[in-house]
């Protein structure tokens, strides 16, 4: 009788994409042009962006969301910087919509079929460091279903109430400061997870802050990895200064 060997399944590799949700006005900056693409040191934010991912090794394809009406532009933007060291990473341009959620969505609709984990990555955080990319990268690798990199918080946080009749919030709750993290991105998702999210998950006006939060909503876990410093969004004017101060000090230590 022929000896025949366990069938083991084929190892997948698991495929990593970033998407990059770039379709904000940038209200919070101030009048110009959409935040993605103003400067950082002569460079538009976006390419930083999309450079900060195409830096791990685990990143082999970037959709970008641009503005809606601006998709063509953004990708002769694009075409004209050199985005990967490495030279092998894909990257794709896609029309976003009117809020974040409904941007990030619209990415996910152009990923190809043997992408199995996705990274959502703010335009607006353009010098999240390579090794926070590759720790969630990792995390997703290895199972987590969704990811969130993140840091204690400094301040003291307070919940408000409505004000009376104009006057000053009250104050309604002083939270444990121990217990809370400010979240940043990129947030990786196993590819179902996220796509499951978006399908089922509907949240009114401006739509939901963060994806985590929507896959929270389906009664998935999702875990925390070490944020850095340096993944800080960029929102109002005083963050373009911080901005070009960290670019400065990379520029004279790394020489890049
Ligand atoms: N309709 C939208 C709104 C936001 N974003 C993206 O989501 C990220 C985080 O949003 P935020 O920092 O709030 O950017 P803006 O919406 O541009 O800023 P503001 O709220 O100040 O207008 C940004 O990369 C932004 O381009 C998007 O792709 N589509
Ligand atoms: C996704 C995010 O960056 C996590 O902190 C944040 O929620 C985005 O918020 P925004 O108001 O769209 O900038």
């Amino acid at each position: 009788m022929s000896h025949t060997e366990p069938s083991v399944p084929p190892r997948i590799p698991a495929r990593i994409a970033a998407v990059i949700p770039a379709a904000g006005r940038g209200l919070r900056l101030g009048p110009g042009a959409p935040k993605a693409l103003r400067s950082l040191n002569g460079t538009p934010m976006l390419v930083h962006a999309v450079r900060a991912m195409a830096r791990s090794r685990a990143v082999s394809l970037v959709v970008v969301v641009a503005p809606p009406e601006g998709a063509a532009e953004v990708r002769t933007l694009l075409d004209g910087h050199a985005l990967a060291a490495r030279g092998t990473t894909e990257v794709i341009v896609v029309p976003g919509g009117e809020t974040r959620q409904e941007s990030v969505r619209l990415g996910l609709a152009a990923l190809p079929g043997d992408v199995t984990g996705v990274l959502v990555h703010d335009a607006a955080r353009p010098l999240v460091p390579v090794d926070t990319v590759d720790a969630v990268a990792a995390a997703v690798r290895d199972g987590a279903p969704a990811v969130v990199p993140a840091l204690p918080v400094s301040d003291t946080v307070k919940e408000v109430g409505p004000s009376a009749d104009g006057g000053p919030e009250p104050v309604v709750a002083t939270l444990e400061r121990a217990r809370l993290r400010a979240v940043q991105t990129p947030q990786g998702f196993d590819r179902g997870t996220l796509l499951e999210a978006h399908e089922k998950v509907a949240l009114e006006g401006e739509g939901a802050t963060d994806d985590a939060g929507m896959v929270e909503r389906l009664g998935v876990e999702v875990v925390v990895v070490p944020g850095h410093e340096e993944a800080f969004k960029v929102t109002r004017p005083l963050d373009l200064v911080l901005a070009e101060a960290v670019l400065a000090r990379r520029r004279a230590n790394d020489g890049f």
